[in-house]
């Protein structure tokens, strides 16, 4: 079988840019993948062509194996669309910026995997969508849990081996102490900072993988109730719960998440009539799951029965959502099966929905849809 190339730009260079790009350059064969391959062709900065310099030496792309693989530095993210070189762009700017980013690099005629979430609202998801379709280029955003070995496998015992049996009841939480300067990212308004789009994004996947795609619920969207807690410096949102009514199923599951403590014991649990699934923390980075069987005497689970998996994820884990955009482009497909757009606008309406139920608006610049 030959290896097929994929050639990244990489859009902005804070912190996420740097973790994908150093599993971009990890040895493919290390996690036993010899179908597709990577390498970074370019980096640009909004800052200055220095920062992308730098942040070539930083992760080592000036260093990979290859034929004379040489990587542009960019000062300005038009020139890295602009590069013939570049098969894909990884866009890693805040969330403020990933809409005005996207439409540059679609317009551009560029394949483009964007950092989650997608966007501030799902007009701007749709948009993007029809954009893309426009002009025939593969899309995708980088929802990385949803690629994760083990994440298949979760889904597979829950989906077809039906190992908790009937679901009664489920619930994913992600809890992080973030940063509390009010410009920071997480908390700046202009920056679309708050729980639920950071880091809510998460649990709600959890719960929209395991149970809003299991074959009973037969695809229905939830039903969305919410509540908030902002924050009294900046008024985004510190801490929010979705309550989500899987009406087909008939069950109700809770999303939870905040940036004041961290959970830490479990990032997801299933109950059903047969026993517990519990995925342990940490929700963006799954690494083991326990089932604990139902006693049928009492109802009580069987701790001394409970199993647990362990997966070692052998560097960061985002390289496994960067194979599976190599192998859309090699086989001329503009979507990810195991992360459609389809699941990247619902997810955003879900969110728009808590935010409208709880007045929680970003500036009028970024909501905008132009
Ligand atoms: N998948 C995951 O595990 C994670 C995903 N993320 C997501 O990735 C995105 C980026 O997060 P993160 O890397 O932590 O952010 P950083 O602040 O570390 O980096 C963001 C980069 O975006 C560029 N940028 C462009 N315009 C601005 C602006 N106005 N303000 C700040 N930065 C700007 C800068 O790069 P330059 O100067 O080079 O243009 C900057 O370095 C977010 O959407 C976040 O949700 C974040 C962390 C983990
Ligand atoms: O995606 C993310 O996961 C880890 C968090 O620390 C970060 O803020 C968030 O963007």
């Amino acid at each position: 079988m030959s290896t097929f190339t994929c050639r990244w730009g990489i859009l902005a260079t804070g912190g996420i840019a740097e973790s994908f790009s150093l599993d971009l350059l990890l040895d493919p064969a290390s996690r036993e993948v010899r179908d597709v391959r990577h390498e970074i062709v370019a980096v640009a900065s909004s800052s200055s062509q220095q920062r992308s310099q730098d942040f070539i030496a930083r992760v080592g792309a000036d260093k990979q194996q290859g034929d004379n693989v040489r990587v542009a530095a960019y000062g300005s993210y038009e020139e890295l669309v602009a590069d013939a070189n570049v098969d894909v762009i990884y866009i890693a700017t805040p969330h403020s910026h990933h809409y005005d980013n996207v439409k540059l690099c679609l317009r551009g005629g560029k394949n483009v995997c964007c950092e989650k979430p997608f966007t501030v609202n799902s007009t701007q998801t749709e948009k993007l969508i029809a954009l893309a379709r426009e002009k025939n280029v593969f899309l995708m955003e980088a929802v990385w849990i949803r690629f994760f070995p083990i994440m298949a496998e979760i889904r597979d015992l829950l989906h077809r081996q039906q190992i908790v049996g009937k679901i009664l009841r489920s619930t994913s939480e992600f809890g992080e102490r973030m940063p509390t300067d009010p410009n920071h990212r997480i908390l700046n308004p202009n920056l679309a900072g708050g729980a639920l789009l950071d880091i809510g994004i998460y649990p709600l996947t959890w719960q929209l993988s395991l149970l809003g795609e299991h074959p009973d619920n037969g695809g229905q969207p939830p039903k969305v109730t919410s509540s908030m807690i902002k924050s009294k410096a900046t008024g985004v949102d510190e801490q929010t719960t979705l309550i989500l009514d899987f009406e087909r199923l008939g069950v109700q599951s809770t999303v939870n998440c905040n940036l004041n403590v961290k959970t830490h014991s479990f990032c997801t649990l299933v109950q059903g009539e047969k026993g517990d699934l519990q995925v342990s923390w940490a929700p963006m980075r799954p690494e083991s799951y326990t089932f604990f069987p139902r006693k049928e005497s009492d109802g009580d689970v069987d701790v001394q029965a409970a199993k647990t998996v362990t997966r070692d994820i052998p560097g960061h884990g985002m390289f496994w959502e960067a194979d599976a955009v190599a192998r859309c482009l090699r086989d001329g497909r503009k979507e990810a099966d195991l992360c459609p757009l389809a699941t990247t606008l619902l997810s955003q309406q879900i969110m728009e929905t808590a935010r409208s139920q709880n007045s929680l608006r970003y500036p009028d610049a970024l909501e905008a849809a132009n």
